[in-house]
């Protein structure tokens, strides 16, 4: 069963210990991704929608790579927070060691989650069992993992191809 959608008020530490020991974080890897998304939602270039979305990833080396949604005139052209997280770290070569949590973070009054396009971006890369941290404007949480975001996904092993994730020369 998916965890309740309802958030967590970010002032619960017991709640928030709860939730690290559940997806292998320390409370001080949780806080800082909150406040490295947040940062990133601050750097939005988001004159349409006046959204702003901030993505950080961790990566296994504990490195933050983060994102905000870059819009465009021509809406279409919008790119996502997460996804401009995401080729971000294809470009600092983090990809391949894996990633071990993603964190996004809106000024929404509830924790809003990645659209359908950025779940199969973050399926491309991460883990089943990652957890997606989502905040609210007032830091309130919702954690679930992609595999809960993203039932019945299809991946690299659906066309019988070698996990990204693991390194592998053909993949460099
Ligand atoms: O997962 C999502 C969903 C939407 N947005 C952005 C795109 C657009 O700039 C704004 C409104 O849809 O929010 C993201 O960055 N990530």
């Amino acid at each position: 069963m998916p965890p309740s959608p309802s958030p967590t008020p970010s002032t619960s530490q017991t709640a928030v210990a709860a939730t690290c020991a559940a997806h292998g974080l320390t409370p001080a890897e949780f806080h800082a991704l909150r406040a490295a998304a947040q940062a990133a939602k601050a750097r939005a270039y988001c004159p349409y929608s006046g959204f702003r979305v901030g993505a950080v990833l961790l990566t296994a080396a504990g490195h933050h790579v983060a994102g905000a949604n870059v819009e465009n005139a021509s809406y279409p052209v919008t790119t996502c927070a997460e996804r401009v997280a995401f080729g971000t770290a294809v470009v600092g070569g983090h990809h391949q060691k894996g990633f071990r949590a993603v964190a996004v973070a809106t000024d929404a009054s509830a924790p809003a989650s990645p659209c359908g396009m950025c779940r199969q971006c973050i399926r491309e890369f991460c883990d089943l069992n990652v957890p997606i941290l989502m905040f609210d404007k007032d830091s309130n949480y919702v954690v679930m993992t992609l595999e809960e975001l993203l039932p019945l996904s299809f991946g690299p092993d659906s066309l019988g191809k070698p996990d990204p994730a693991k390194p592998q020369p053909e993949n460099v």
